[in-house]
């Protein structure tokens, strides 16, 4: 590659996808710009943003199921911007990749038909990063592509914690927990070792509009709250987290509801969204005064607080609590309720650095370190996308 050649990443989440434009020198990969396009606006549009400069673009191209034509309109914004004949690489967010895929591959025609066969266990968020690929692959032939997995940073859970109380045989078909969001905790597991090296027995609370958390043992995966699919663990935005298998029997068998109307259910009509009624993001959970508004921000810290537990237990303690994502890393008071709740634990907060987002949040008196650091799925992306190109 030349000196200052440029490498895009996409992160297609559950409702936006989030572009990185990145500058590559040597093995370095710098961002120089950003992307985002949330799918629930109308209408539909690019906030760029490069240096101080926030831009917001409306997209006209017409939401088609390959979605070539709001890719194209986005190659070409970004084409005003910034130097796009210089791109060479994109790297893309794959949330699944399960038993097959434990490192960032390059992805040619067999690898995209692999990913898009694991469909049925992501069928949120597998789609979307498969139209970017392939809309990529049919507009932009000539860029390298790879693919980094959400799943595998989890490999070195053991297989007891991958574990489901159900016959072994499903398991060895597949049937077991993987855990997600390993970009992000990946890359908080980086920013410890540095910010924080004598962090040993590490709870990460990944909290955007999908959450999850992830116990870190001297960096390395140990559990995850979300298991088998992005369903599972505590509340999301919309996304139920754990239920009893119970409910979903019933709502089939009683209720004679169908396949679609029970996945509706469970990842677009429940969370916050469904426990409110009101809605799906916390900025207008906290400013609203009704009960019900502040019962479904009760019962996501009550169920963050019941992992952070469960978590201590897998690791035989623990020494570093950290808050990331949206929520995370924004909401103070999503984080105090979370901070009360662990108080037995020995966790005490500091209001005021807590109100202003510090980096460290607990008290000098604290038995446990508590941390607010930003997330960078993108970089992480990045960094694997370079190292492929190198031949790493
Ligand atoms: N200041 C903030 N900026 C952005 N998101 C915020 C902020 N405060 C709270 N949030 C919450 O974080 C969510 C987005 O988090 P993010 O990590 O970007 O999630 P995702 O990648 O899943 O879309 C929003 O839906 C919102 O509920
Ligand atoms: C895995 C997952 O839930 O991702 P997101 O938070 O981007 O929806
Ligand atoms: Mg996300």
């Amino acid at each position: 590659m030349a000196s200052t050649d440029l490498l895009l990443t996409f992160n297609a989440g559950s409702s936006t996808v989030k572009i990185g434009i990145f500058a590559t020198e040597g093995t370095e990969a710098t961002r120089i710009g950003k992307g985002v396009i949330d799918f629930r606006a109308e209408p539909l549009s690019l906030s760029l943003t490069k240096g101080p400069q926030i831009i917001e673009m409306p997209l006209k191209a017409e939401v088609t199921e390959d979605l070539h034509g709001v890719i194209d309109e986005t190659l070409a914004l970004l084409a005003d911007h910034f130097d796009m004949t210089a791109t060479r690489a994109a790297g893309h967010r794959v949330v699944h990749g399960g038993d097959r895929f434990t490192r960032a591959i390059a992805l040619d025609a067999a690898a995209t038909d692999a990913v898009d066969a694991l469909t049925p266990l992501a069928p949120l968020h597998q789609p979307q990063a498969l139209r970017f690929i392939r809309a990529l692959k049919h507009l932009k032939p000539h860029l390298v592509q790879t693919a980094s997995f959400d799943t595998a940073f989890h490999a070195t859970q053991d297989d007891l914690i991958r574990r489901f109380a159900i016959p072994r045989a499903l398991h060895d078909e597949g049937i077991k927990r993987y855990g997600f969001h390993g970009l992000s905790y990946k890359f908080i597991a980086g920013e410890l070792r540095r910010k924080a090296p004598h962090a040993a027995k590490v709870v990460v609370a990944h909290l955007g509009s999908g959450a999850s958390l992830c116990a870190l043992d001297e960096g390395v995966s140990r559990d995850c709250s979300m298991g088998f699919s992005t369903l599972d663990g505590i509340p999301m935005a919309t996304r139920t987290g754990w239920l009893d298998p119970g409910v979903i029997l019933h709502l089939a068998d009683q209720r004679k509801q169908s396949f679609e109307e029970i996945e509706d259910l469970l990842y677009h009509r429940s969370g916050l969204l469904g426990v409110s009624g009101i809605s799906a993001d916390t900025r207008d959970l906290l400013k609203d005064d009704r009960p019900q508004a502040r019962q479904a921000i009760d019962l996501f810290t009550l169920r963050i607080a019941g992992e952070i537990g469960r978590m201590a237990a897998t690791l035989n303690g623990l020494d570093t609590l950290v808050f990331t994502a949206g929520i995370g890393e924004h909401q103070s008071e999503i984080r105090a309720g979370v901070a009360k709740r662990s108080s037995w634990l020995g966790l005490a907060i500091d209001e005021k650095a807590n109100a202003a987002n510090d980096f460290t949040i607990s008290t000098r008196k604290s038995r446990i370190a508590a941390h607010v650091i930003a997330t960078d799925e993108e970089q992480v992306i990045a960094d694997e996308a370079l190292s492929i190109l190198r031949g790493g």
